[in-house]
């Protein structure tokens, strides 16, 4: 069968994410890492997710790279186009995304999308266009301190009003109780008066269904995870999708553990603290990185010597910090270059590492993950089994001086993950069969 779903991330864990939901039901699912364009196209695939690294960076090179994908994409065939961002709508005031879903609807010539950006697995729901995490609303989750891209308001219709000149209206709970049909009228109408993009209230997987149901024609769906796993079961009714066995495939890579988080939400931070219980870790200091190489040159040295003498134990190197200290960095440094410098850090760390031995490694936070999947170079991610919801062990392959090898890679999403997935993570791949 050719290609079914082709995917555009905004940021690396959310492309994960979406991945581990469409392989949980039943799409085999590769996610090219970058802009595609010249990359080989991966064999014996449902669906393909591009990540991409425009969340944060300028507008006007997230739709470069986001057109690019979408021009990959649609030259391989894909039937339906999904622009995934995150569960938190995390974005600044100029988008990025209004202005990427705007320029994909261009591209397509559609004249409508939905925006379903909840995943009530992990607690994200939205009622009458009102985010929420748990029980708070978003601008009270602590996603109002995030270092990039500070979320202030719950109200989606008002977020994404300020990012695209296009109307936004609400498709509300009340009409999804009353079933796809109902939902589907609902959205033509809207179309016939001009309204292209439509949030979606979602409290559960049964509106998740409905919403899959209402919107799987469309040429162009966007959102979180969540209704990527709802999506594939309207592929099957279609006749577009065969039924496989076991869509996640993937051989556990030999080599030392290895975990590093620059996420600061408030699910890192405390899985950061659960770890340091256990095993131990290393603290980046933004503004020590900053006056020069002796610091990381230090920390790579600690690593290495906790590989010597206990090979098999995971180490953790975190930035990870509460916001009163992010903020004093940022006040010092400025937030961009706080962020890269960080980021620089954790990639240079990375690359080191594996090139001399780690062989599995669990990075946090989406910026952080891109910033070191982009220095080690590679191209694409096989999708294996689930550690915790929107978070799965990948493989690579990875060029190194003695030959390539395999490398098993976990990219946890800032507020994913249960208190433990630090170490759970790394138990659970030791008992992964081959
Ligand atoms: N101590 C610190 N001071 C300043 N900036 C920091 C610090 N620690 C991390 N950062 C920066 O904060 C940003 C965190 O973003 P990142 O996307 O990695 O995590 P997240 O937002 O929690 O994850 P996700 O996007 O998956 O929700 C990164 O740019 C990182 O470099
Ligand atoms: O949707 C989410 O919450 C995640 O996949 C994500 O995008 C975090 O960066």
């Amino acid at each position: 069968m050719s290609l079914v779903l082709g995917a555009i991330a905004d940021d690396f864990t959310g492309a994960t994410d979406l991945a581990n939901n469409l392989v949980r039901s039943g799409m085999r699912t590769v996610q090219i890492l970058g802009v595609p364009t010249g990359k080989p196209q991966p064999e014996d695939v449902d669906a393909i997710v591009v990540a991409l690294k425009s969340r944060s960076c300028p507008v006007d090179e997230a739709i470069k790279d986001s057109l690019a994908a979408l021009d990959w994409l649609s030259g391989l065939g894909a039937q339906q186009i999904f622009f995934k961002y995150c569960s938190t709508f995390d974005s600044t005031a100029e988008g990025n995304i209004g202005p990427v879903a705007d320029a994909l609807m261009d591209a397509l010539n559609t004249r409508q999308t939905v925006m379903v950006p909840a995943f009530p697995t992990t607690g994200r729901t939205v009622y009458q266009g009102h985010l929420f995490v748990g029980d708070r609303l978003l601008n009270d989750s602590g996603m109002q301190d995030h270092p990039l891209n500070p979320m202030t308001d719950a109200d989606l219709v008002r977020v994404l009003g300020s990012q695209t000149p296009h109307s936004v209206a609400l498709l509300n709970r009340p009409l999804l109780v009353s079933g796809a049909g109902a939902a589907r009228e609902h959205l033509l109408s809207l179309a016939d008066n001009d309204v292209r993009h439509v949030i979606c209230d979602t409290l559960d997987d049964d509106d998740l269904d409905v919403l899959a149901e209402a919107c799987v024609d469309m040429p162009l769906v966007t959102g979180g995870s969540g209704l990527g796993q709802a999506l594939p079961e309207q592929y099957r009714r279609r006749g577009w999708l065969d039924s496989v066995d076991n869509a996640a495939r993937l051989v556990p890579a030999s080599g030392s553990p290895l975990v590093l988080s620059g996420s600061c939400s408030r699910a890192t931070l405390g899985q950061v603290a659960h770890f340091l219980e256990h095993y131990p870790g290393i603290a980046l200091d933004p503004l020590e990185l900053a006056a020069g190489d002796e610091s990381l040159n230090s920390v790579l040295d600690a690593v290495r010597e906790h590989r010597r003498l206990r090979p098999d134990e995971p180490i953790l190197v975190y930035a990870s910090a509460e916001p009163d200290r992010v903020k004093a960095a940022q006040e010092q440094l400025g937030v961009a270059r706080a962020g890269e410098i960080v980021e620089q850090a954790l990639a240079t760390i990375a690359v080191t590492s594996v090139k001399e031995g780690v062989g599995r490694l669990l990075v946090a936070g989406g910026e952080t993950s891109g910033a070191v999947v982009s220095a080690l170079e590679l191209d694409q991610l096989r999708i294996g089994p689930q550690i915790d919801a929107g978070v799965p062990w990948t493989q690579a392959r990875i060029q190194t001086p003695a030959g390539e090898r395999t490398l098993s890679l976990a990219l946890k999403s800032g507020n994913f993950g249960g208190v433990d997935i630090f170490t759970r993570g790394f138990t659970l791949l030791g008992e992964v069969s081959v």
